[in-house]
């Protein structure tokens, strides 16, 4: 049986759109360097319950939360809510991916480097070493290696997706959220994504919304389920 170390510590959560309550006081610890998956019926609140992990939900008209979200990124536990925890930072340890790829108009290349250029890295060196190492790790710098100036928006959806891990991979995030990472995309490029994230969770604690139980069954250490606003852990 594997050591359980812990990562995050939620401890009474609440989160509202406008007032209407979402997720209901939300007690949990999530494992460090596995993954674990958030499943549950459409509509419950699990997109919501990932933006209570890196904060996004303070760009969303209407939403609020309360409670303490704790991430221990090495120096023990800190509350990523305090009024000194800095959002670019935390942004850096905990990335993000969505259902949809989302690449940016550009090529693939400035795709990678943009997070690191926004970051203030200007050594064009650090930056091609780095996007290099992202691609690879991301199992797609020998598809794109010969073609790194093209536009991103000319790779298959498949390969969008592994492009937006690479770009949320570069900055070496501690977290790695995923909202659904493989649903627009066909077997192949679903099984491929699936053995990435195996090989990334070594480097990272990783949570996955999947409405898929098969992957679920095939990829996550930790399942749970989130219904009537409340977590149950299976
Ligand atoms: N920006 C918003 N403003 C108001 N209500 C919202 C907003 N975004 C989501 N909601 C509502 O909050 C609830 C939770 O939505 P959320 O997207 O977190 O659920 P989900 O479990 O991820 O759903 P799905 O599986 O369909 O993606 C839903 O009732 C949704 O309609």
């Amino acid at each position: 049986m594997r050591k359980k170390q812990i990562k995050i510590h939620i401890k009474d959560l609440w989160f509202y759109y406008h007032g209407r309550s979402i997720l209901e006081n939300i007690n949990i610890e999530i494992e460090k360097n596995v993954i674990t998956s958030i499943v549950g019926p459409s509509g419950q609140g699990k997109s919501s319950f990932l933006m209570t992990l890196n904060r996004l939900w303070e760009s969303v008209d209407g939403a609020t939360a309360t409670g303490t979200v704790e991430i221990d990124f090495g120096n023990g536990f800190q509350d990523i809510y305090h009024k000194k925890y800095s959002l670019s930072l935390l942004r850096r340890q905990v990335g993000m991916v969505f259902q949809v790829p989302n690449p940016l108009p550009m090529t693939i290349y400035k795709n990678i480097a943009f997070p690191l250029k926004l970051m203030g890295e200007k050594d064009q060196d650090q930056i091609s070493a780095k996007v290099q190492e992202a691609l690879k790790r991301s199992f797609l710098w020998e598809e794109v290696k010969d073609r790194l100036c093209q536009d991103a928006r000319t790779l298959s959806g498949g390969q969008q997706q592994r492009l937006c891990i690479a770009r949320a991979m570069v900055l070496e995030p501690q977290v790695l959220l995923l909202d659904e990472p493989t649903s627009s995309l066909d077997e192949t490029s679903v099984r491929v994504i699936e053995q990435l994230l195996l090989e990334l969770k070594s480097r990272c604690t990783i949570i996955l919304v999947s409405h898929y139980m098969d992957q679920v069954k095939r990829i996550a250490d930790n399942k749970l389920v989130l219904s009537d606003r409340q977590f149950k852990q299976q």
